[in-house]
């Protein structure tokens, strides 16, 4: 089941300036920054009571990040949700007929398990499921 929007992902150029930037917006510091080197980006969060902003920057030309910001510059890149069961939504939503991109959660970011939607399958919004990493 979705129970809420986990964070929005928006690629940015250069972290150390949009950490600045989204600081004077929100009036607060980034309370964790996180490389995931399967990724290819180091990450910074944001948290406005129970939505977090995720701002992405490329650590390496042959990434989803790199790539999306070469197509279209900086910008809002994606959607997470949070689910209670990312096993079960993935073989929900894969019997749905939407394309995942991973056969297997992948670890994420921020102490989670991911999974994203093929964006072709979600009207052009790129979907990140998102499942907290249990101890
Ligand atoms: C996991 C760490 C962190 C976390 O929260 O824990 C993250 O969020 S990491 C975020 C970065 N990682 C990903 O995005 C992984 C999933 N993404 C992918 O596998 C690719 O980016 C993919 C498949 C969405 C697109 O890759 P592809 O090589 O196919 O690039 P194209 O430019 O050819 O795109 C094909 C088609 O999709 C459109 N597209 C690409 N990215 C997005 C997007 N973010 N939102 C919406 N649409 C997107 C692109 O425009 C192309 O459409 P077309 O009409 O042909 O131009
Ligand atoms: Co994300």
């Amino acid at each position: 089941m979705f129970t809420n929007v986990e964070h929005i992902g928006i690629a940015v150029r250069n972290l150390a300036v949009s950490n600045e930037l989204f600081t004077r917006l929100f009036n607060q510091l980034p309370y964790r920054q996180e490389e995931v080197e399967s990724e290819g980006v180091v990450t910074s969060f944001f948290k406005i009571n129970e939505t977090k902003v995720e701002l992405l920057e490329a650590t390496r030309p042959d990434c989803p990040i790199a790539g999306f910001i070469e197509k279209r510059g900086e910008g809002v890149h994606h959607i997470a949700f949070e689910v209670d069961d990312i096993e079960a939504e993935m073989a929900r939503l894969r019997e749905e007929g939407f394309r995942l991109l991973s056969e297997v959660p992948k670890r994420g970011a921020d102490n989670k398990w991911v999974c994203f939607l093929h964006p072709k399958d979600t009207q052009g919004v790129l979907i990140e499921l998102c499942q907290e990493i249990r101890p």
